[in-house]
């Protein structure tokens, strides 16, 4: 210990500590920006033009995402553009950007539910945005712009549910698959209906489709532009459970509660849950190890992990 050396009136012990402090700043600060790197998919060296799509998108305006944080640690982040049965418009899919942004710092955050306003879910791209922009350089900006939001998105440290009331066609049956699970009111439907609109699903929906249902379903729910019910959802682990209500306010309720049997618990310990179940996904198997250390790392000994040892609960 330095604590009797003195320089400039302060003991070393005291510098060394507020240049340890401001050190481990500049790192959490580094890890920020390197994490948002890594989230996203795709920059400058893809020929991506952040830049010049967000001005386009902005020509488009329109509706609005909007999230609410609750109390609990459950974000609702709704679709609201019912004129347009919830599509998307440009203005929207900035908005999903700096949503997603304020979602990846929310400290108490556990869960998310994404939603529809006027009992639908969301209808895709706004057709009237997607004319305009039916050229080769504003497909792909769009497609990348896209596809960097929904992968953010989909690797928040939050359980996330897509509410599905009403349809879900195109650009909002990619949206779904972005969530951890699906929970479908009656009547409701799921359908990638690119193939009738001469496409492919751009936003990452194909990827991710594969990944839940596997690749033989996937491949006639795209080439076929199936309309998937519940019951078919169901059977196809698209989505985990039919809804009792089919009205926006009692469908909201139910998904809240089912959500509630997962987020039960400190943010902590709910956000180290997705992060390492998320690595086993995404990540080759000594990666995904080494994330899994690392997160334990960050609860091992915490503040739950301490009242738990000093509680000693019986799991019976
Ligand atoms: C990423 C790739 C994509 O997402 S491509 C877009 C894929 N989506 C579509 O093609 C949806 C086309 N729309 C439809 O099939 C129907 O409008 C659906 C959603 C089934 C609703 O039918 P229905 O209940 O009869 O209502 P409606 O047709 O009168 O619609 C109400 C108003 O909403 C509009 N709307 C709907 N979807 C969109 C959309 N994606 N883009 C732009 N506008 C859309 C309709 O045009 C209609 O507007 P208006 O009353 O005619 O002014």
């Amino acid at each position: 210990m330095g604590a009797l050396v003195h320089r400039n009136g302060l003991p070393i012990c005291i510098k060394e500590m507020a240049a340890d402090l401001w050190k481990s700043l500049l790192q959490t600060a580094k890890e920020k920006i390197i994490q948002q790197r890594r989230a996203s998919l795709y920059d400058c060296a893809h020929g991506y033009q952040e830049e010049l799509i967000k001005k386009k998108l902005q020509q488009f305006p329109g509706g609005s995402i909007n999230l609410s944080k609750e109390g609990n640690g459950i974000g609702i982040l709704t679709l609201n553009n019912p004129r347009l049965m919830n599509a998307f418009t440009g203005t929207m899919m900035l908005e999903l950007q700096e949503r997603v942004t304020e979602l990846e710092t929310w400290k108490e955050g556990k869960g998310l539910i994404v939603c529809g306003v006027g009992n639908t879910f969301c209808s895709g791209s706004d057709l009237n945005a997607v004319k305009a922009m039916s050229n080769s350089e504003d497909g792909m900006n769009m497609c990348m712009f896209m596809q960097n939001t929904l992968t953010r998105l989909m690797r928040l440290p939050l359980i996330s549910v897509a509410l599905v009331q009403g349809k879900a066609l195109g650009g909002g049956a990619e949206l779904t698959t972005t969530c951890d699970f699906r929970l479908m009111t009656p009547g409701s439907e799921i359908r990638f209906v690119h193939k009738q609109m001469g496409l492919v699903p751009g936003w990452g929906g194909a990827t991710r489709l594969v990944q839940i249902v596997g690749h033989g379903a996937a491949l006639q729910l795209l080439s076929g532009a199936v309309k998937v019910d519940p019951e078919g959802a169901l059977r196809l682990g698209l989505s985990e459970k039919t809804l009792v209500s089919s009205d926006e306010t009692g469908s909201l309720e139910e998904a809240r509660a089912w959500l509630s049997l997962y987020t039960e618990g400190p943010a902590s310990v709910i956000q180290a849950v997705k992060k390492v179940v998320t690595a086993g996904k995404e990540l080759p198997l000594e990666a995904a190890l080494r994330t899994e250390k690392d997160v334990f790392g960050s609860v091992w000994g915490g503040p739950a992990n301490l009242q738990a040892l000093v509680r000693r609960p019986k799991h019976k």
